[in-house]
């Protein structure tokens, strides 16, 4: 932060939830940005003050339901606001775009975004001239992984993912799954040419099948967070790839980068490899 630059006021929607506590305690001690506002539609935080129920220590921040309100208030503001949205797939997209609607730019950690809602919010915001960021997976970890699984995926064909998580995930195959399956589709080339007949004895035995032929499978169970392993064989070899979060906080790195790269942009960005 330069002597003339305010910090960036970051109004957090879903504080309450298990992600946004972390935002919230993540957000109160960055210097270069204020907690303006933390929303949440839970009825038993209405009112209380977010610090307390993140954990942190009182912040004066009330957790309200109005988001547009919120969203208002953050209009008045001097510097550019943002939006961190760490809710529910049902309700990310109206709130990205009444975000972007008040000119607050969003950074989007919640999944379950559809390829058409990602497009659809994409044209909105370049209408509008508004930075927007949506990130699948926050972890530099998992930012490696891809990496290293599109490298890999020039010498095998064929590769599987297994995603598992804790069960009060809401959407399946993660979003990092869909996106890591995406990264690997777009290299052009077909995976999993079939080698025999197959038949399903039990329908999803096999798994969903995303875009060129990558299958993912989805494990939800109390005692997980978030992993991710990317299988590739081939003949005599097995590579594996494996993410493991161990604590949420592996994500605000990314989210506290995100923060600052989105008031720089004028456009949605997918991704947090593009902004690292
Ligand atoms: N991109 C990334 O790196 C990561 C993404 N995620 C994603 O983030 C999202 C949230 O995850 P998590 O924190 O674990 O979930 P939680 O359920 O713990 O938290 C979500 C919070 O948002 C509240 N909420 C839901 N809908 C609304 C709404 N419309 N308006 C206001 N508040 C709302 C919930 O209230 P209530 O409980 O009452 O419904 C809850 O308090 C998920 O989509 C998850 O997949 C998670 C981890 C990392
Ligand atoms: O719900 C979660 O927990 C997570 N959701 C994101 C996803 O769907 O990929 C990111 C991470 O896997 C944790």
């Amino acid at each position: 932060m330069t002597n003339q630059q305010s910090p960036i006021p970051v109004v957090v929607n879903g504080a309450a939830g298990k992600m946004g506590r972390e935002v919230v305690k993540a957000v109160a001690q960055a210097k270069d940005m204020t907690l303006l506002g933390a929303i949440d539609r839970t009825p038993e935080h209405q009112g209380k003050d977010v610090g307390e129920v993140a954990g942190c220590g009182p912040l004066e921040v009330p957790i309200v339901s109005d988001l547009q309100g919120m969203l208002v208030l953050a209009t008045q503001e001097r510097e550019q606001g943002v939006m961190v949205d760490f809710t529910h797939p049902d309700s990310v997209y109206e709130n990205v775009r009444s975000a972007i609607a008040y000119g607050i730019r969003p950074v989007v950690g919640t999944t379950g975004l559809s390829v058409e809602q990602i497009q659809d919010l994409a044209d909105f915001a370049d209408k509008a001239s508004t930075g927007a960021l949506i990130i699948p997976n926050f972890s530099i970890g998992m930012v490696l992984l891809q990496q290293a699984a599109i490298q890999a995926s020039q010498y095998f064909d064929h590769v599987e993912i297994i995603e598992l998580h804790h069960n009060q995930k809401a959407d399946a195959p993660s979003g990092t799954a869909l996106q890591t399956a995406q990264l690997l589709a777009e290299l052009g080339k077909t995976f999993n040419p079939p080698s025999v007949e197959e038949t399903e004895k039990l329908p999803g035995a096999r798994g969903s099948q995303a875009e060129e032929g990558i299958r993912i499978h989805s494990i939800r169970l109390p005692g997980l967070i978030a992993h991710q392993e990317v299988i590739f064989g081939a003949s005599g070899q097995i590579y594996t790839l494996r993410h493991d979060t161990t604590d949420r906080s592996c994500y605000m790195p990314g989210v506290l980068l995100a923060i600052r790269k989105v008031t720089q942009l004028k456009s949605l960005v997918y991704g947090l490899e593009k902004i690292l």
